[in-house]
Protein backbone atom coordinates (compact mmCIF):
# COMPACT_ATOMS: atom_id res chain seq x y z
CA UNK A 1 0.00 0.00 0.00
CA UNK A 2 2.55 2.34 -0.91
CA UNK A 3 0.28 5.23 -2.00
CA UNK A 4 -1.87 5.22 1.53
CA UNK A 5 -0.46 7.66 3.42
CA UNK A 6 -2.75 8.65 5.99
CA UNK A 7 -1.75 7.45 9.39
CA UNK A 8 -3.45 6.46 12.32
CA UNK A 9 -2.19 6.82 15.16
CA UNK A 10 -4.28 5.44 18.38
CA UNK A 11 -3.39 5.49 21.93
CA UNK A 12 -4.74 3.19 24.39
CA UNK A 13 -4.58 4.13 27.72
CA UNK A 14 -5.40 0.82 29.53
CA UNK A 15 -6.43 1.29 33.05
CA UNK A 16 -4.29 4.30 33.58
CA UNK A 17 -5.19 7.95 34.71
CA UNK A 18 -7.80 9.40 37.25
CA UNK A 19 -9.89 12.08 35.89
CA UNK A 20 -7.57 14.83 36.38
CA UNK A 21 -5.09 12.92 35.31
CA UNK A 22 -6.89 12.17 31.69
CA UNK A 23 -7.81 15.92 31.44
CA UNK A 24 -4.42 16.88 32.31
CA UNK A 25 -2.76 14.39 29.47
CA UNK A 26 -5.44 15.46 27.13
CA UNK A 27 -5.05 19.02 27.48
CA UNK A 28 -1.21 18.28 26.65
CA UNK A 29 -1.88 16.41 23.46
CA UNK A 30 -4.93 18.80 22.27
CA UNK A 31 -2.21 21.45 22.51
CA UNK A 32 0.83 20.11 20.76
CA UNK A 33 -0.93 17.91 17.85
CA UNK A 34 -3.10 20.93 16.51
CA UNK A 35 -0.40 20.53 13.20
CA UNK A 36 -0.62 17.21 12.26
CA UNK A 37 -3.24 17.18 9.77
CA UNK A 38 -2.94 14.05 8.01
CA UNK A 39 -2.92 11.81 10.82
CA UNK A 40 -5.92 9.99 12.22
CA UNK A 41 -5.43 10.90 15.71
CA UNK A 42 -7.40 8.72 18.73
CA UNK A 43 -6.94 8.47 22.32
CA UNK A 44 -8.90 6.06 24.00
CA UNK A 45 -9.29 6.77 27.74
CA UNK A 46 -11.23 4.69 30.39
CA UNK A 47 -14.48 4.85 30.23
CA UNK A 48 -15.00 6.72 33.09
CA UNK A 49 -13.23 9.38 31.09
CA UNK A 50 -15.07 9.41 28.15
CA UNK A 51 -17.44 12.38 28.74
CA UNK A 52 -14.86 14.72 29.77
CA UNK A 53 -12.40 13.95 26.78
CA UNK A 54 -14.94 13.95 24.61
CA UNK A 55 -15.80 17.77 25.77
CA UNK A 56 -12.19 18.89 25.73
CA UNK A 57 -11.57 17.39 22.57
CA UNK A 58 -14.36 19.54 20.92
CA UNK A 59 -13.27 21.48 17.93
CA UNK A 60 -10.14 19.66 17.22
CA UNK A 61 -9.53 16.67 14.81
CA UNK A 62 -8.43 14.30 17.62
CA UNK A 63 -11.11 11.62 17.62
CA UNK A 64 -12.24 9.68 20.72
CA UNK A 65 -12.71 5.89 21.08
CA UNK A 66 -13.34 3.42 24.14
CA UNK A 67 -11.22 0.38 24.79
CA UNK A 68 -13.96 -2.27 25.03
CA UNK A 69 -17.76 -2.86 24.78
CA UNK A 70 -20.58 -5.25 25.62
CA UNK A 71 -22.53 -6.68 22.77
CA UNK A 72 -26.24 -6.73 24.69
CA UNK A 73 -28.26 -3.53 24.05
CA UNK A 74 -29.08 -2.93 27.60
CA UNK A 75 -29.79 -4.90 30.66
CA UNK A 76 -29.11 -7.11 33.43
CA UNK A 77 -25.08 -6.75 32.98
CA UNK A 78 -23.60 -5.29 35.70
CA UNK A 79 -20.47 -3.58 34.91
CA UNK A 80 -20.13 -3.56 31.12
CA UNK A 81 -20.92 -0.97 28.66
CA UNK A 82 -23.32 -1.42 25.53
CA UNK A 83 -22.52 0.13 22.00
CA UNK A 84 -25.67 2.36 22.07
CA UNK A 85 -24.06 4.38 25.63
CA UNK A 86 -20.80 4.80 23.55
CA UNK A 87 -22.08 5.28 19.91
CA UNK A 88 -23.05 9.02 21.37
CA UNK A 89 -19.31 9.76 22.91
CA UNK A 90 -16.91 7.79 20.47
CA UNK A 91 -16.28 7.22 16.82
CA UNK A 92 -13.90 3.71 17.89
CA UNK A 93 -13.81 1.06 20.23
CA UNK A 94 -10.98 -1.23 20.86
CA UNK A 95 -12.39 -4.80 20.65
CA UNK A 96 -10.49 -8.18 21.65
CA UNK A 97 -7.39 -6.29 23.04
CA UNK A 98 -4.97 -9.58 23.58
CA UNK A 99 -5.42 -8.17 27.82
CA UNK A 100 -9.22 -9.07 27.26
CA UNK A 101 -8.65 -12.39 25.97
CA UNK A 102 -6.22 -13.14 28.36
CA UNK A 103 -7.40 -11.41 31.62
CA UNK A 104 -11.26 -11.86 30.72
CA UNK A 105 -11.38 -14.98 28.83
CA UNK A 106 -12.85 -13.37 25.60
CA UNK A 107 -13.09 -15.69 22.65
CA UNK A 108 -13.09 -15.69 18.96
CA UNK A 109 -16.96 -15.54 19.56
CA UNK A 110 -17.30 -12.73 21.84
CA UNK A 111 -14.91 -11.07 20.31
CA UNK A 112 -17.23 -11.13 16.37
CA UNK A 113 -20.14 -10.33 18.45
CA UNK A 114 -18.38 -7.30 20.16
CA UNK A 115 -17.81 -6.10 16.29
CA UNK A 116 -21.09 -6.78 15.41
CA UNK A 117 -22.53 -4.86 17.87
CA UNK A 118 -20.14 -2.34 17.22
CA UNK A 119 -20.78 -1.52 13.54
CA UNK A 120 -24.42 -1.60 14.15
CA UNK A 121 -24.16 1.12 16.34
CA UNK A 122 -21.78 3.11 13.90
CA UNK A 123 -18.69 2.49 16.31
CA UNK A 124 -15.77 1.58 14.06
CA UNK A 125 -14.17 -1.02 15.90
CA UNK A 126 -10.12 -1.53 16.30
CA UNK A 127 -10.05 -5.02 16.71
CA UNK A 128 -6.80 -7.19 17.95
CA UNK A 129 -5.15 -9.76 17.16
CA UNK A 130 -1.57 -11.18 17.69
CA UNK A 131 0.21 -14.42 18.75
CA UNK A 132 2.03 -14.80 21.96
CA UNK A 133 5.42 -16.03 22.37
CA UNK A 134 4.90 -19.68 22.62
CA UNK A 135 3.26 -19.51 18.98
CA UNK A 136 5.26 -17.57 17.67
CA UNK A 137 8.36 -19.84 18.64
CA UNK A 138 6.42 -22.82 17.21
CA UNK A 139 6.06 -20.93 13.81
CA UNK A 140 2.15 -21.24 14.41
CA UNK A 141 1.53 -17.18 13.80
CA UNK A 142 -0.18 -17.02 10.39
CA UNK A 143 -2.80 -20.12 11.85
CA UNK A 144 -3.55 -18.60 15.23
CA UNK A 145 -3.89 -14.54 12.38
CA UNK A 146 -5.97 -16.53 10.51
CA UNK A 147 -8.27 -17.96 12.99
CA UNK A 148 -8.63 -14.96 15.13
CA UNK A 149 -9.54 -12.99 12.00
CA UNK A 150 -11.81 -15.44 10.06
CA UNK A 151 -13.69 -15.97 13.54
CA UNK A 152 -13.69 -12.70 14.66
CA UNK A 153 -14.88 -11.34 11.45
CA UNK A 154 -17.49 -14.21 10.56
CA UNK A 155 -20.42 -12.87 9.17
CA UNK A 156 -19.32 -9.19 8.69
CA UNK A 157 -18.91 -7.16 5.07
CA UNK A 158 -18.39 -3.81 6.37
CA UNK A 159 -14.75 -2.82 5.84
CA UNK A 160 -15.57 0.29 8.60
CA UNK A 161 -12.89 -1.24 10.92
CA UNK A 162 -9.50 -1.31 11.88
CA UNK A 163 -7.41 -4.52 12.33
CA UNK A 164 -4.27 -3.55 14.89
CA UNK A 165 -1.79 -6.42 15.21
CA UNK A 166 -0.45 -7.09 18.52
CA UNK A 167 2.25 -9.70 18.96
CA UNK A 168 1.79 -10.21 22.69
CA UNK A 169 5.73 -10.86 23.42
CA UNK A 170 6.04 -7.48 21.83
CA UNK A 171 3.20 -5.37 24.75
CA UNK A 172 5.02 -3.50 27.16
CA UNK A 173 8.05 -5.02 27.07
CA UNK A 174 10.16 -2.88 25.48
CA UNK A 175 10.88 -4.99 22.90
CA UNK A 176 8.66 -4.24 19.66
CA UNK A 177 9.12 -6.06 16.69
CA UNK A 178 11.13 -5.72 13.77
CA UNK A 179 9.94 -3.61 10.88
CA UNK A 180 10.28 -6.17 8.63
CA UNK A 181 8.17 -8.98 10.74
CA UNK A 182 5.35 -6.31 11.91
CA UNK A 183 5.27 -6.08 7.83
CA UNK A 184 5.39 -9.83 6.73
CA UNK A 185 3.00 -10.53 9.44
CA UNK A 186 0.18 -7.52 8.55
CA UNK A 187 1.28 -8.34 4.28
CA UNK A 188 -0.80 -11.62 5.74
CA UNK A 189 -3.32 -9.78 7.24
CA UNK A 190 -4.03 -7.98 4.32
CA UNK A 191 -4.13 -10.79 2.17
CA UNK A 192 -6.34 -12.73 3.86
CA UNK A 193 -8.75 -9.59 4.40
CA UNK A 194 -8.93 -9.97 0.80
CA UNK A 195 -10.22 -13.29 0.52
CA UNK A 196 -12.42 -12.59 3.27
CA UNK A 197 -14.09 -9.31 2.27
CA UNK A 198 -14.09 -8.09 -1.24
CA UNK A 199 -10.10 -6.95 -2.32
CA UNK A 200 -11.29 -3.28 -2.82
CA UNK A 201 -12.64 -3.45 0.73
CA UNK A 202 -9.76 -5.45 2.32
CA UNK A 203 -7.58 -2.46 0.49
CA UNK A 204 -9.45 0.34 2.83
CA UNK A 205 -9.15 -1.35 6.21
CA UNK A 206 -6.02 0.28 8.01
CA UNK A 207 -3.49 -2.11 9.41
CA UNK A 208 -2.03 -0.88 12.98
CA UNK A 209 0.83 -2.14 14.48
CA UNK A 210 1.08 -2.01 18.01
CA UNK A 211 3.55 -3.41 20.51
CA UNK A 212 6.59 -1.27 22.42
CA UNK A 213 6.07 1.49 20.08
CA UNK A 214 7.70 4.73 20.91
CA UNK A 215 9.10 7.62 19.15
CA UNK A 216 12.12 5.66 18.34
CA UNK A 217 10.86 3.32 16.21
CA UNK A 218 7.76 4.88 14.92
CA UNK A 219 9.55 6.17 11.96
CA UNK A 220 10.67 2.77 10.64
CA UNK A 221 7.14 0.78 11.25
CA UNK A 222 5.30 3.14 9.24
CA UNK A 223 8.00 2.99 6.08
CA UNK A 224 6.70 -0.31 5.79
CA UNK A 225 4.32 -0.89 2.84
CA UNK A 226 1.60 -2.73 5.05
CA UNK A 227 1.96 -0.84 8.12
CA UNK A 228 -0.86 2.43 8.53
CA UNK A 229 -0.54 3.65 11.82
CA UNK A 230 0.11 1.98 15.47
CA UNK A 231 -1.91 1.31 18.48
CA UNK A 232 0.28 2.86 21.29
CA UNK A 233 0.27 1.56 25.16
CA UNK A 234 3.06 2.90 27.41
CA UNK A 235 3.72 5.88 25.06
CA UNK A 236 0.55 7.30 24.71
CA UNK A 237 0.80 7.96 28.48
CA UNK A 238 3.93 10.06 27.46
CA UNK A 239 2.74 13.60 25.95
CA UNK A 240 6.31 14.37 24.48
CA UNK A 241 6.13 10.98 23.51
CA UNK A 242 2.89 10.43 21.97
CA UNK A 243 3.03 13.78 20.30
CA UNK A 244 6.67 13.04 18.71
CA UNK A 245 4.98 9.79 17.37
CA UNK A 246 1.99 11.73 15.67
CA UNK A 247 4.42 13.92 14.15
CA UNK A 248 6.40 11.69 12.46
CA UNK A 249 3.77 10.42 10.87
CA UNK A 250 2.29 13.34 9.64
CA UNK A 251 5.71 14.33 8.25
CA UNK A 252 6.77 10.81 6.66
CA UNK A 253 2.47 10.83 5.57
CA UNK A 254 3.57 13.88 3.52
CA UNK A 255 6.29 13.37 2.18
O1 LIG B 1 -2.93 -1.33 22.97
C1 LIG B 1 -1.72 -1.13 23.00
C2 LIG B 1 -0.79 -2.20 23.04
O2 LIG B 1 -1.16 -3.23 23.88
C3 LIG B 1 0.67 -1.83 23.09
O3 LIG B 1 1.07 -1.48 24.37
P1 LIG B 1 2.59 -0.93 24.56
O4 LIG B 1 2.76 0.16 23.54
O5 LIG B 1 2.65 -0.45 25.97
O6 LIG B 1 3.48 -2.09 24.27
Amino acid sequence: MAEKRNFTIAGNWKMNTTLNEAVDLVNKIRSGAADFGRVETIVCPPFISLSKVKELLEGTSIQLGAQDVFYEEKGAFTGEISPGMLSSLCRYVIIGHSERRTYFHETDDVVNRKVKAAIRHGLKPIMCVGENLDEKDAGATESIINRQISLGLSGIESADLLIAYEPIWAIGTGRAATSAYANQVMNYIRELLCKILHTGKALRIPLLYGGSVNAENITDLLSQNDIDGALVGGASLKPDQFLSIIRQANELGSR
